[in-house]
């Protein structure tokens, strides 16, 4: 399995606002980079913060490459893959159309009768982790299921766990020409924080990029 995990963050290393909202930080040269990771992947990753924030799709937006993995033999989108403890993912939300084939990924702390809903609206549930997610284990299982590729869109919650836990394989990040601010805005890995054994990273690029830069690093893991 490979991890990637793409975010894309203001000058000041924030995801979006202390309001939560989605926030437009990358430019169109950037989304579209986005567009063909997501047509690379096998499976799209977030948390369930950035459902409830977001309401995201997930989809490849760019006809062409969704016609190029129906040729290559593939659904034309990425499996969407959402991390969510207590089942809190709203029925309606979008990734559960059918435009594409969605993982919940629930603890056994999740409710019955959510975990139920989810089901019924065509989720796959995978069950990992008592009061949170084990995400060892989740990701364990999403290999078992014949996703390979895996890239990781946030948010910030899920990216400091997946680095607590020796997930990520490599980390790229947009740098956008904004100033968000906020100590209660998140950034790029929240969660608790590491105070040692902090993990390291390889530069790898730097790519200028709409009127900001691509950093593209390999992670070694802790
Ligand atoms: N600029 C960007 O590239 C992106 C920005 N965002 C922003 O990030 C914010 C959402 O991020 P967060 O609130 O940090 O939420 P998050 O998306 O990281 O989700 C956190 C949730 O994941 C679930 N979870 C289950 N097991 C977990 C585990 N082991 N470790 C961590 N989480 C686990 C829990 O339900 C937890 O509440 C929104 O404001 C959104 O707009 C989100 C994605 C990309
Ligand atoms: N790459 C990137 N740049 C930004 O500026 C962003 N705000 C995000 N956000 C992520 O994209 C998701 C929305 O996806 P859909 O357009 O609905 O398919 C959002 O939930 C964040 O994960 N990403």
């Amino acid at each position: 399995m490979h991890v990637v995990v793409n975010a894309a963050t203001s000058a000041d290393g924030k995801l979006s606002s202390r309001r939560r909202e989605q926030i437009a930080i990358s430019g169109e040269a950037d989304f579209e980079r986005v567009d063909r990771l997501r047509a690379d992947s096998d499976a799209v990753v977030v948390g369930a913060g950035t459902v409830l924030a977001d309401d995201p799709h997930l989809t490849v937006k760019d006809a062409d490459l969704r016609d190029q993995r129906v040729e290559d033999g593939e659904a034309a989108n990425p499996v969407r893959v959402v991390v969510d403890s207590k089942a809190r993912t709203p029925v309606d939300a979008e990734i559960l159309d059918d435009a594409a084939e969605t993982y919940v990924c629930v603890s056994e702390a999740a409710p019955v009768d959510r975990r139920m809903d989810l089901a019924n609206r065509g989720a796959e549930l995978v069950t990992a982790g008592d009061d949170r997610v084990d995400l060892l284990r989740a990701f364990a299982a999403l290999q078992e299921a014949g996703l390979e590729r895996l890239m990781v869109e946030g948010g910030g919650e899920l990216i400091f766990s997946l680095f607590e836990d020796g997930l990520v394989d490599e980390l790229r990040v947009f740098v956008g020409p904004k100033v968000i601010g906020g100590r209660d805005a998140p950034t790029l890995a929240d969660g608790e924080g590491f105070v040692e054994d902090f993990p390291t990273l390889e530069l790898e690029s730097v790519e200028r990029l709409d009127d900001g830069v691509l950093l593209t690093w390999q992670a070694g893991g802790r």
